[in-house]
């Protein structure tokens, strides 16, 4: 699991260490492993580190001092380095043993402006240590117009130097991932301590590349983490896995309410998603045209007309493929939340949801139908959120903020998608690929979620291993399903070569990333039943 924290968690971290008068010592590892990260980078290249160029934007502060460090350590392996001091001082220690190492540095002003932004859009690495965790709001000044000159210069002379951010990209809110001014994209970011929260969240995870954590000291200090993302390790302990005297119904049956006259195709998606995710069985409820076509292209799936309380389930999913109009729909979805079981609320069943909900209640909205959810809650005068760019500007802010205005739990979908419960923990999925913004993903993730929630029940004690509080556990089913049809979605298109993938290939790949991630665990999967099947 990657744990991700806030900045203000980070600095609280460091305070005990600081007190001890370690701050030099901390810095030095920061700065160690920054540079050797610019070394493994330049070699897995092929480049050679002598002679190669270094440009270090360093800030006035600690992040500009490790910067400057590392870059002394640079010069110190023959590269050459020059640093562009950008808010007028720098950390005293730093720069002297930067000059020492043989550095030259430059002074930020209005004439060095220009020429500086074309020696660092040159450059074969560009370090960017302006601002980190201390950064209130983004760049200004004259670091914002260095930064924009220097985009402008790679634009137009195409600099293909590797950008290694130090800490986070110089502008990006560590807690956030906002970024209010210019910042300048890094291709990896080496981060200090524990990962950045704004670093698994968009915007700040698309300026961030990949990031590469450098414990310092201060681990053992650092809280329960404002940010977690499930790895192999976690997925596969967290999947379920039928015991042997199973049955169907035992392994969980999911309910869907979903699909209309007009958009009949979601039903079929949604139980698709569903059927590769490992549920027991599928009972669908819908109008009988389109409980015809799921028939047809799924004949597992139970279909009725009938009502809510009628079916016996373990978990609802509702809303995928329906519009306002479909009034039948829309009663079964609301019969669906009011249940008291779990249930996905997807696409339509957004804007018809009770006022007061709870964290089994997962609302998996994308960033425009969260747009308009916030606008809602918040009234349309008020809204901080009012549309998709919002959102996209502040994805973990806005999902918090659902999570709190609803009391439900919340998954924004996008290229990290995030999840949060009330209050309380979060997750960021990043697994997927560009390829899986095509018609109808979602309603297969939809599916696959129910499927998970449907096969859950109420066990609390396979997610204990999280250190969560015990409603994170629907966050975490939530961020799994997110997971199985990130890679699900990876492999889909792997296995044509990168190229493009529909909502039912990421479908048919589930069932084996599945298998695949399941046989990595060996500590005995999440078992319902007290007789498991041993995995082989
Ligand atoms: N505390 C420590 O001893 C350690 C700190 N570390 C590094 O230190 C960084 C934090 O250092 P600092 O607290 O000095 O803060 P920063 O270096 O992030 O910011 C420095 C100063 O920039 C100014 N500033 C703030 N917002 C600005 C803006 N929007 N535009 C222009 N100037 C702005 C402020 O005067 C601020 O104090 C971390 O990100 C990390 O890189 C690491 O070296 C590990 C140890
Ligand atoms: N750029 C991207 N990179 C990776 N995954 C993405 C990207 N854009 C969208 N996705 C994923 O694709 C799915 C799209 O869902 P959604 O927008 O609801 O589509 P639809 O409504 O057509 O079913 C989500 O799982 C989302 O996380
Ligand atoms: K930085």
């Amino acid at each position: 699991m990657i744990s991700a924290y806030s900045g203000t968690q980070v600095r609280a971290a460091e305070e005990p260490l600081l007190a001890a008068g370690l701050g030099d010592v901390l810095m030095q590892r920061a700065a160690h492993g920054l540079a050797n990260a610019v070394i493994t980078e330049l070699r897995a290249r092929g480049r050679r580190l002598y002679g190669t160029r270094v440009v270090v934007l360093a800030g006035k502060g600690n992040n500009g001092g490790d910067g400057l460090y590392a870059a002394a350590f640079l010069a110190g392996r023959g590269m050459r380095t020059t640093a562009v001091l950008t808010g007028g001082a720098a950390h005293p220690a730093a720069l002297a043993a930067f000059l020492r190492a043989g550095g030259h540095a430059e002074e930020l002003t209005g004439e060095t402006l220009k020429p500086l932004a074309a020696e660092t859009a040159r450059a074969g690495v560009v370090i960017d240590a302006i601002l980190g965790t201390g950064a209130k709001g983004g760049l200004r000044g004259s670091a914002a117009a260095l930064v924009e000159a220097v985009l402008e210069a790679r634009r137009t002379d195409g600099g293909n130097g590797f950008v290694v951010a130090c800490d986070l990209p110089s502008g990006v809110n560590a807690d956030s991932g906002e970024a209010a001014g210019p910042v300048l994209p890094a291709d990896l970011t080496v981060t200090f301590g524990g990962a950045k929260a704004g670093l698994l969240a968009d915007p700040g995870a698309d300026h961030a590349g990949r990031v590469h954590v450098v414990p310092i000291g201060i681990e053992e200090h650092l809280p329960a983490p404002a940010l977690r993302r499930l790895e192999e390790a976690e997925l596969s302990r967290l999947l379920p896995q039928p015991a042997r005297r199973a049955h169907k119904y035992s392994r969980g049956v999911l309910g869907i309410v979903a699909g209309s006259v007009q958009y009949p195709g979601a039903a079929v998606l949604a139980c698709r998603g569903a059927l590769a995710a490992g549920v027991g069985m599928v009972r669908y409820l819908g109008p009988p045209e389109v409980a015809h076509l799921v028939r047809q292209s799924c004949p597992e799936v139970v279909c009725s007309d009938g009502a809510v309380a009628d079916n016996r389930v373990q978990a609802w999913l509702v809303g995928s493929g329906m519009g306002p109009e479909d009034h039948e729909q829309l009663a079964r979805a609301r019969d669906a939340i009011q249940s008291g079981l779990p249930v996905v609320a997807d696409a339509g069943a957004l804007p018809a949801l009770p006022s007061k909900l709870a964290p089994h209640v997962v609302l998996t909205p994308h960033a425009g139908e969260l747009a308009a959810l916030l606008k809602r809650l918040e009234g349309e005068a008020d809204a901080r959120f009012g549309d998709r760019e919002a959102v996209e500007a502040a994805t973990f802010d806005a999902v918090r903020k659902a999570a709190g205005l609803t009391g439900a739990t919340v998954l924004l979908k996008g290229p990290a998608t995030l999840v949060a419960i009330p209050g309380g923990e979060a997750f960021s999925q990043a697994d997927g690929t560009p390829w899986l913004a095509t018609a109808g993903s979602g309603d297969v993730l939809a599916g696959v979620i129910g499927a998970l929630l449907a096969q859950a029940g109420s066990a609390v004690e396979p997610y204990r291993f999280l250190g969560m509080g015990d409603d994170g556990r629907w966050a975490a089913l939530a961020a799994l399903g997110a997971a199985l049809h990130g890679i699900a979605g990876r492999a889909a298109s792997d296995a044509r070569s990168g190229g493009p993938i529909t909502a039912g290939g990421v479908a048919e790949a589930i069932p084996e990333i599945w298998g695949k991630v399941s046989m990595l665990s060996n500590s005995g999967a999440w078992k319902r039943n007290s007789h498991s099947q041993p995995l082989r």
